[in-house]
């Protein structure tokens, strides 16, 4: 089974030009899909959870038309939003019983079987007497996964489920998602290059509604790699850098600031870097929308 989309294009009434015919075969395994703030990993993801309209373009799992078999696509998917709400005077036992009587898991015994076989899977079970709105953010994410396995889905979209995580609970979260990617197709929408560097054996970045790069996370590096230059500079240098290179990334280093650059020749007075994914993804934004200082 793979998730095929074509040529998939959107256009909010207020004018803006989400999605700019997006084509993207995803196998399965995890997905990653990278963009900055408002590059319509959203629009995108709602699109292929049904929620969504999209103005052209097509949306095949295997053999589901999902723009128009919805019914059907909403069977076999699991889904966690980017803004996950919870009702926080519910137990995370009886919450996630009702949404499983409402994915139509009718039996009383089995429903509890597998509810409790979820809490578990997500390590909550010990908690699950426990009000949501007690849980900790990544407690809440990890519970956003439980309910969107219910029914044993065959694609699985996550939209930006690390934000906001600290770094132990985002550990935890990643060691779960990459236990489900074994047997399904599971999305992984983010702006976190870390996130994709970790999990995920397949990748796209988009941009302004546009698919920039798409293909293996190791082969899209190996593609810049002998190319990425790096040193340390004053800030107030930094335009004349910009001006004269190819400047890809800035970040501080003990308070110097340091920059990246990418030049098919040696360039003197920089240092040869290896290059990362990170390089990838801020070459491919930079050409686009500018460096963000
Ligand atoms: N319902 C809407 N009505 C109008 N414009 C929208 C709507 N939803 C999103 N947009 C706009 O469409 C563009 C893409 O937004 P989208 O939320 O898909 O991006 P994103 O990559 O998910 O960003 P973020 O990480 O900030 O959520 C943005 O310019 C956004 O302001």
């Amino acid at each position: 089974m793979k998730l095929t989309i074509q040529d998939l294009s959107k256009t909010y009434s207020n004018g803006v030009h989400a999605l700019k015919g997006v084509s993207l075969t995803i196998n399965q395994g995890m997905f990653g899909l990278l963009g900055p703030n408002g590059a319509g990993k959203s629009s995108l993801m709602r699109t292929i959870a049904t929620l969504q309209e999209a103005d052209s373009g097509s949306v095949m799992l295997g053999d589901l038309d999902v723009l128009r078999q919805k019914e059907e696509v909403r069977k076999v998917l699991g889904y966690l939003p980017q803004e996950f709400g919870v009702y926080p005077r519910v137990t995370a036992e009886t919450m996630l019983d009702h949404i499983a009587s409402l994915k139509g898991i009718q039996n009383a015994k089995q429903r509890k079987e597998i509810v409790e076989g979820l809490l578990q899977k997500v390590n909550l079970f010990q908690v699950r007497k426990k009000n949501l709105g007690t849980f900790s953010g990544g407690m809440k994410q990890r519970f956003g996964i439980a309910q969107a396995l219910l029914g044993n889905p065959k694609l699985i979209i996550v939209d930006e489920p690390t934000a906001g995580l600290d770094p132990a609970e985002r550990n935890r979260f990643h060691n779960l998602l990459s236990e489900i990617g074994e047997n399904t197709i599971v999305i992984l929408s983010t702006h976190i290059v870390e996130d994709v560097t970790n999990l995920c054996s397949d990748m796209a970045i988009i941009c302004l509604g546009e698919v920039v790069a798409q293909g293996n996370p190791n082969d899209l590096v190996k593609e810049i790699s002998g190319k990425v230059w790096k040193k340390m500079i004053d800030k107030a240098e930094l335009e004349h850098y910009q001006a004269n290179y190819e400047v890809i990334s800035t970040s501080l280093k003990m308070g110097k600031t340091q920059i990246r650059v990418i030049s098919e020749e040696p360039l003197s007075n920089f240092e040869l870097t290896t290059a990362d994914l990170e390089d990838v993804y801020f070459s491919e934004i930079t050409k686009r929308v500018g460096l963000a200082v």
